[in-house]
């Protein structure tokens, strides 16, 4: 079935403050979505009014084209939203805690099962949710916007405050909702995240839409140039300076680091010379564009 959501002149004020400043955009259907932006940059705000629990006070979001603040039953059971993990039921263990959801949604008792085996919460089916990890209490949240198998999924800072490792594990989690059809829309401030898993991300700062596109063209778009980074000693300054195409040689004690928009040639200038000792090469990210827009440092 289609999902498509579109988001126009989406507009919410708190007294003098635009938390959300005349966003429009469309997310397609089966789309991994993302909205990328600091703290206080108006994700949650903007999430809410699309998930319609939050009135924007300018602006519509059509889904399919129904509104989603008149909470029409049959378009809510379409939709999964991940409840922050301090919004669960105390004392209850994991799977009561996704039974009770289950129950709420009418859905089939053995899809509890089911779910803690697909986010690896099998082991921590009877442990009471306040015994979780942090990991493991973003895993239950999410499976617990998923017991009535939504179309659309929700997900606001799915791994805000977890370690490198449990994040990493999650993005392939989040990675094969998406895999399975499921349009998916999250919130992030961590680049490397919005980078790894959206299809096309909106950055957005100050409640304002700054750019949208894919990560890959956000970059290429960027122009920046690629850094290369060589073993100390591997080639002297005044020498990787004047080779054509070279715009900066910066000599770091552990490293020389070349800046260059045309690296093909100067690579192969630096192969020409044998001067790839310790070589590895690194384009622009995510973190640059957004740094190039704001023009500012990045405030995680
Ligand atoms: N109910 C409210 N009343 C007043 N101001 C609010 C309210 N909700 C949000 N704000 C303000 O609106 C702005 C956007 O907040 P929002 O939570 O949407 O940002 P965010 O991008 O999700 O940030 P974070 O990454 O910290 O969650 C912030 O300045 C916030 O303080």
């Amino acid at each position: 079935m289609a999902a498509r959501i579109e988001v126009a002149g989406l507009t919410k004020t708190y007294g003098d403050l635009a938390a959300v400043d005349d966003l429009t955009f469309t997310v397609e259907t089966g789309e991994f979505f993302g909205l990328l932006g600091p703290n206080g940059a108006g994700k949650t705000t903007a999430l809410e009014m699309i998930e319609g629990l939050r009135k924007p006070d300018a602006g519509t979001v059509a889904i399919d084209g129904h509104d989603p603040w008149k909470r029409d039953p049959a378009l809510q059971r379409r939709l999964g939203v991940q409840l922050q993990s301090s919004a669960f039921f105390e004392r209850l263990s994991a799977r009561e805690q996704l039974s009770t959801f289950a129950a709420l949604y009418g859905a089939p008792a053995e899809r509890v099962d089911q779910l803690l085996v697909e986010v690896g919460l099998e082991d921590k089916a009877e442990s009471p949710v306040e015994k979780l990890s942090g990991g493991q209490a973003q895993r239950l949240s999410i499976a617990c916007a998923l017991v009535h198998d939504p179309e659309i999924v929700f997900l606001d800072e799915p791994t805000a405050a977890l370690d490198p490792q449990a994040r990493r594990n999650l993005w392939d989690f989040l990675e094969g909702l998406n895999e399975s059809g499921r349009t998916v829309i999250l919130t992030t401030h961590y680049m490397e995240e919005a980078e790894f898993l959206c299809d096309r991300v909106a950055i957005i700062d100050h409640g304002r839409l700054l750019k949208l596109d894919s990560p890959a063209a956000l970059v290429r778009d960027l122009d920046a140039p690629t850094r290369i980074s060589l073993a100390p000693g591997a080639i002297e300054e005044r020498e990787a300076a004047a080779i054509a195409g070279v715009d900066q040689v910066r000599v770091h004690p552990d490293r020389t680091e070349i800046s260059t928009r045309r690296p093909a040639e100067v690579l192969a200038e630096l192969a020409r010379r044998d001067a790839l000792a310790g070589l590895t090469a690194s384009g622009a990210t995510l973190e640059d564009v957004f740094l190039d827009l704001t023009g500012r440092e990045y405030r995680s």
